[in-house]
């Protein structure tokens, strides 16, 4: 008899709506500027003057105070890094490069290209073609960015590298930043053994935890591993360990079906309520998500390796990185008809400039799944060719 268990599932959109009304527990702490990159800063940061500081000068070339005259008298030179200097001769120029503060009474520069140097009575003189200067022109006015005070980097702000050098441009070598502490990572199974020994015939080598540690150093976040055997004792009290430690837990296999499937029902022993378990999709049906009124959060995946790889990318990653799911779109050649009641997570690689869907032999199959770019959503009973994807 063929069962269908679909209504006790949940959507993968209900299951990021869910996700994403989870709290991500971080601390507070004080970083080096070199190691802020992916934190959410936790503090704002001011603009501790105006930016830019002076009217800076934006292309190589001259300053002139006169944009009616089409020949100026050259008066003097100022490079980037050297004080602001001041044209006296209202009808002359000052030679200027990129960065320089602009001379006192100029109203415009004009860039090299545009000009002919040469000399008249012994004098070095400068003259231009163009039809119109405009006054300003590659000037970039002081205080125009922001003014000193205003804050120039918000609280809540996930820093990238141009956030980075925000703050290093306004004096901050050292941030108050929510960090992510370090994640309990399991593996669980009794036919699982470790990477450097060689597995019987009937076990196979351990790949998901160091897959989700490997994935998880991407983001910057540390990381410990744990490997429990299918033994209910040892479950428990390897988790309360670790709940000890950590306030979020990985964890992979034992929870679909099977006889020794006992990590869900632990986790509810532990204290944790489910969120949900199971999502109507393929792969990655019995992810199981649970919370602890103290904060704690376990995200259980199925424990198919493709399985933990797609829930550990699409949920626990967009979660912590704040992502609201997938987003870019595209039309995906070689789709196959979408599943009944199951959405399907179908890997895409690129050919040239086409994506298109690549052939593999399901959830337990690492191999294939090598040259996957993104993965596409296929909506169940839903026959549109473009698909929103995620790039992976
Ligand atoms: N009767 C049912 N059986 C299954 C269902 C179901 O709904 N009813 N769901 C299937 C789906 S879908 C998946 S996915 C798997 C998930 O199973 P578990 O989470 O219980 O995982 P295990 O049974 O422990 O392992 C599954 C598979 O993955 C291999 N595995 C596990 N951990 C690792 C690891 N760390 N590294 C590499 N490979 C790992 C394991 O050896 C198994 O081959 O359940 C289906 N069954
Ligand atoms: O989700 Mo399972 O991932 O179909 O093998």
């Amino acid at each position: 008899m063929v069962t269908d268990d679909t209504n006790d599932m949940i959507t993968p959109e209900e299951a990021f709506q869910i996700i994403h009304h989870i709290p991500v527990p971080t601390q507070k702490s004080q970083a080096p500027l070199i190691d802020c990159l992916g934190k959410i800063l936790a503090e704002d940061l001011l603009a501790d003057r105006d930016f830019p500081p002076f009217d800076r000068v934006m292309m190589d070339g001259i300053a002139v105070g006169n944009t009616q005259i089409r020949e100026w008298k050259w008066e003097g030179m100022t490079f980037a890094g050297e004080p602001q200097k001041t044209l006296s001769n209202p009808d002359g120029a000052w030679e200027i490069m990129t960065g320089a503060p602009l001379p006192k009474n100029c109203v415009a520069v004009i860039k090299v290209e545009d000009l002919t140097f040469f000399e008249r009575d012994g004098e070095k003189w400068i003259s231009c073609q163009l039809e119109n200067i405009e006054s300003g022109s590659f000037i970039h006015p002081q205080g125009s960015d922001i003014l000193q005070g205003q804050i120039i980097l918000n609280q809540g702000t996930r820093l990238k590298a141009n956030h980075i050098a925000i703050a290093a441009s306004v004096g901050y070598s050292k941030l108050w930043v929510e960090s992510i502490q370090p994640i309990g990572v399991y593996s669980s199974g009794d036919e699982l053994v470790p990477i450097d020994s060689q597995p019987l015939e009937h076990q196979i080598r351990s790949s998901n935890a160091i897959m989700m540690q490997s994935a998880l150093q991407e983001h910057r976040i540390s990381s410990q591993h744990y490997h429990m055997p299918d033994n209910p004792t040892i479950i428990h009290q390897s988790l309360l360990d670790g709940l000890e430690k950590h306030d979020i837990l990985l964890l992979s296999g034992g929870v679909s079906a099977g006889k020794k499937d006992y990590i869900p029902g632990i986790l509810q022993e532990l204290g944790f309520t489910a969120k949900f378990h199971k999502i109507a999709q393929k792969p990655g049906k019995p992810l199981w998500l649970g919370t602890r009124p103290d904060g704690k959060v376990i995200f259980a995946f199925p424990g198919n390796p493709i399985s933990t790889l797609v829930c550990f990318s699409i949920y626990f990653l967009s979660w912590i990185l704040d992502r609201k799911g997938p987003k870019p779109q595209g039309k995906i050649l070689g789709l196959s008809a979408p599943l009944k009641n199951l959405d399907h997570w179908i890997p895409i690689q690129w050919d040239g400039n086409q994506a298109k869907v690549l052939e593999h032999n399901g959830s337990g199959d690492l191999v294939h799944w090598q040259h996957a770019d993104a993965l596409a959503w296929q909506k169940a009973n839903n026959n549109s060719e473009e698909l929103i994807y995620f790039p992976m």
